[in-house]
């Protein structure tokens, strides 16, 4: 903004979401489309009543509802009523909305703070209960949820687009706000190279694949990590199976299983190549460890075993329950929010409504990186770096699917990955896989899941041209 005559910020933003809405929403291109903007008080309004007069300019109708009218953004205002554009009362918004094809949320952006009140949060509700035939757009981000957490604190618009300026917002990123934002379109207005680093990354294919460990022509199977799995019992067989197959497409050289016998030979029969052994002080070197998938109570003793070698550790599930008051080294904790809010004693509604401050929180206390499972995966490292997984699916919410992923990320550690990198990487191909399961699957089971990941991971190893 310093380097920039007043405005053109805003006018690089406003050229881009009339372009969004002309190219990719509106059938007619704008003309003789019928346009409501809301407007709040900041600049968000501001942006929104640009765009409602650009609009108007372009042929479209468009009528504004003004939430402080005294206050509306006055350089905004004037070019709306300069285009055509009508001011309507509060009052008449049910009317203006119940006839329009293009609803332009702009009454909050990122200066809200704790939801809607007042008329703002009666308008959210009119567009909730479908009191409008058109197409909401959020302006930078549904109005009411807070912008750097992904919380909805109270009444807020959910739209069917976003179109969001100049970077990414945890917002669009985390459930349930990001639920809210329907699609996400990024509108570049050059504020990359001012930018600090950024508090919370999501990967892409790119990414993923610069991360995958590469096995150089000299590696051979110790060099390329051995994974110890200690998962299943004699309750949950399928855990271990399904956890040893998930590390057997992580990368690792070799995995190595250990658990009772009966368990063990269900996942010899499975995986030939799996080495198995009754207990972790048995089983043969490693170079990691996932531990508590399926493993069932009174196992604590295996577990501090395992914990007790102090080797990267990646822990799931039961395991949970025997964890140390803290990590002195590299670990990964792989709770849903059921049994986040076990660990950290709170309501499991709490946690999903606070995910992002509830993973955090469990990575400070416990000096881990915490991967919170769920509809949009937050994957917190104790320094405060933060990874949102873009490629949940609903297709993983099935049983056994949290074990693929567990002996996935374990093998990642083993791997020589680091916890945050290890959980991220797992998450997004494990999310992948969720999808293309459920595109061949529609009800896709952890098997499903675990059988698309060899094709997963060799079309992300494609991506950097692996040899
Ligand atoms: N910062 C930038 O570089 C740019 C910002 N732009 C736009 O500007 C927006 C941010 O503008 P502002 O900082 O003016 O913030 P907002 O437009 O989000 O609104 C802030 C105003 O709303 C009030 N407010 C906060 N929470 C409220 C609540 N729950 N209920 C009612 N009123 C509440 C605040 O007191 C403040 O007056 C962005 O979201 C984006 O749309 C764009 O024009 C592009 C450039
Ligand atoms: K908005």
């Amino acid at each position: 903004m310093a380097r920039l005559p007043p405005g053109a910020l805003m006018q690089r933003a406003v050229a881009g979401l009339v372009t969004v809405c002309t190219r990719r929403i509106l059938r007619s291109g704008g003309y003789g489309a019928r346009v409501v903007v809301l407007a709040g008080a900041g600049n968000n309004g501001g942006d929104a009543l640009w765009a409602g007069a650009r609009l108007a300019r372009r042929g479209a109708h468009a009528d504004a509802v003004l939430l402080n009218p005294e206050k509306a953004h006055a350089e905004g205002l004037t070019a709306f009523r300069a285009a055509g554009g009508r001011v309507v009362a509060v009052a008449d918004a049910g009317e203006a909305l119940a006839g329009a094809d293009l609803v332009l949320d702009g009454m909050l952006g990122i200066g809200g703070r704790g939801g809607l009140r007042g008329d703002a949060a009666a308008l959210a509700e009119l567009l909730a209960a479908g009191r409008t035939a058109g197409a909401v757009v959020a302006v930078d981000l549904p109005s009411g949820v807070d912008p750097d957490t992904g919380e909805t604190p109270g009444p807020h618009v959910v739209a069917d687009h976003t179109v969001t300026f100049g970077t990414g917002k945890a917002a669009l990123a985390i459930d349930p706000a990001a639920a809210a934002a329907g699609v996400v379109h990024h509108v570049d207005i050059g504020l990359a190279p001012y930018l600090p680093e950024p508090a919370l990354t999501v990967l892409d294919d790119a990414d993923v694949a610069a991360l995958l460990p590469d096995p150089g022509r000299e590696s051979d199977k110790y060099s390329r990590g051995v994974v110890g799995v200690l998962a299943g019992s004699a309750q949950f067989p399928g855990a271990a199976v399904l956890a040893v197959g998930g590390a057997l497409h992580g990368g690792a050289g070799m995995v190595r299983y250990a658990g009772p016998d009966a368990v063990a030979t269900e996942v010899r029969q499975r995986w030939p190549e799996a080495i198995a052994g009754p207990s972790p002080d048995t089983v043969g070197r490693v170079q990691a460890w996932t531990i508590g998938s399926g493993l069932g109570d009174g196992r604590g003793a295996d577990v501090e075993a395992a914990l007790a070698a102090g080797l990267p550790v990646l822990v799931d599930a039961d395991g949970l329950r025997s964890l140390p008051s803290r990590f002195d080294g590299p670990a990964l904790l792989t709770p849903h929010a059921g049994e986040l809010a076990r660990l950290l004693d709170v309501e499991r509604a709490e946690v999903e409504a606070r995910r992002l401050h509830h993973a955090r929180e469990a990575a400070q206390r416990w000096n881990a990186v915490v991967l919170l499972k769920g509809s949009t995966t937050v994957v917190a490292a104790p320094d405060g770096r933060v990874r949102v997984n873009p490629t949940g699916t609903s297709a993983l919410a099935a049983a056994g699917t949290g074990d693929v992923l567990a002996g996935l990320a374990g093998s990642l550690l083993a791997g020589r990955l680091s916890p945050l990198d290890a959980g991220s990487v797992a998450a997004y191909a494990h999310g992948l896989a969720g999808r293309r399961a459920a595109a061949s699957a529609g009800y896709p089971s952890a098997g499903d899941v675990l059988a698309e990941l060899p094709a997963v991971v060799r079309s992300l190893r494609g991506a950097v041209g692996a040899g």
